[in-house]
């Protein structure tokens, strides 16, 4: 399709090398296909009226613990919201890559649209994917995009609420100061498109990662392919039509001590359908000081500017981003 970036043409080199070693048997991905029951939180036992509240609470902070990753139902974001959401995604990525790529497209900044990964240096790194980065501020520049823009406001502004509210629930418990996150945050919104991939069994859709969030709300569409990393194995978070998903990003299990857990997560391709996705990033600022309280102190105090620094020079120079495990204290 003229949508799909240059896959096949910029990665022809590492796909012919990968070709050769699969009759070696040795590169070919072997994917897990067990599934696993997220945690189910029901946002509407957190009204104020609710008797169930503050064991509504509870399950929302065992979650992030023991799993850092749960789903949400009852989160605000209307079915027919997603719906049109989707449709509207469907639009924006099938116009052609050519358009895309253009200085301005969508009168955003050139850096929003990003496909697959260009210091990949095996195929182990590319992901099959592309995708539009669009900040907090950046959603009103898309005036003569209506009908996309006001789907993605309305999206981004629920998801944002859903997040104070669990930011503030979450934090409660590690007596971080109420109001932490208003004051110290700045969000995005990333739409993905992971197009069909004829090498599905040796390239990842997303390669497996963090995010570098306090936390994210994702939904998915009902094709599949998220899967996160439990004790050791992959599992598939099965497509839930009424839910969407949260995840602790890295930055909360600093702030937690290591108590909230940011889970490593990744997308298998498909070789036959392609996929969409939307994500709401709730991150800190630049400046904000992440630094937690717990003794012993897991890690040292950096600000988000630093985090993001250490990690793009990481995934330059190895095609990982390391993550954490450099702010260790
Ligand atoms: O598409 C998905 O299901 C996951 C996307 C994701 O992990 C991300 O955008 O960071
Ligand atoms: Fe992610």
């Amino acid at each position: 399709m003229d949508c799909d970036p240059p896959f096949l043409v910029t990665y022809n080199t590492l796909l012919q090398n990968s070709l050769g070693e699969t009759r070696n048997e040795k590169t070919s991905m072997v994917v897990e296909r067990s599934s696993c029951e997220l945690p189910l939180i029901d946002f509407a036992r957190l009204n104020p009226h609710c008797p169930e509240r503050e064991e509504c609470m509870k399950e929302i902070v065992e979650a992030a613990r023991q799993w850092g990753f749960f789903q949400v139902v009852n989160h605000g974001i209307s079915q027919e919201l997603l719906e049109s959401l989707q449709f509207e995604l469907m639009k924006v990525f099938h116009r052609s890559f050519h358009a895309k790529t253009q200085e301005n497209f969508l009168n955003l900044p050139a850096k929003s649209y990003r496909w697959g990964n260009p210091s990949a240096i095996n195929l182990r790194q590319l992901s099959w994917s592309e995708a539009f980065h669009i900040s907090f501020p950046d959603i009103s520049k898309m005036e003569k995009h209506k009908s996309l823009r006001s789907k993605i406001e309305a999206f981004a502004t629920t998801a944002a609420h859903l997040a104070e509210t669990l930011g503030e629930i979450l934090a409660q418990k590690l007596n971080i100061k109420s109001g932490y996150f208003l004051e110290n945050c700045s969000s995005f919104v990333r739409l993905n498109r992971y197009p069909s991939c004829p090498f599905s069994s040796k390239v990842f859709g997303m390669i497996p990662h963090s995010d570098s969030s306090f936390l994210t709300i994702l939904y998915q569409d009902q094709v599949g392919g998220l899967q996160l990393l439990k004790d050791g194995k992959w599992v598939d978070v099965k497509p839930n039509p009424q839910a969407v998903i949260v995840n602790i990003g890295d930055i909360f299990q600093a702030l937690s001590n290591g108590v909230y857990k940011s889970i490593k997560h990744r997308v298998v391709a498909a070789d036959k359908v392609e996929r969409f996705s939307v994500a709401y990033f709730y991150c800190p600022s630049d400046d904000a000081v992440i630094q937690s309280n717990g003794i012993p102190l897991v890690y040292r105090k950096f600000t988000f500017r630093e985090y993001k620094q250490q990690t793009e020079k990481d995934v330059k120079e190895t095609g990982d981003k390391v993550g954490l495990s450099r702010f260790l204290s």
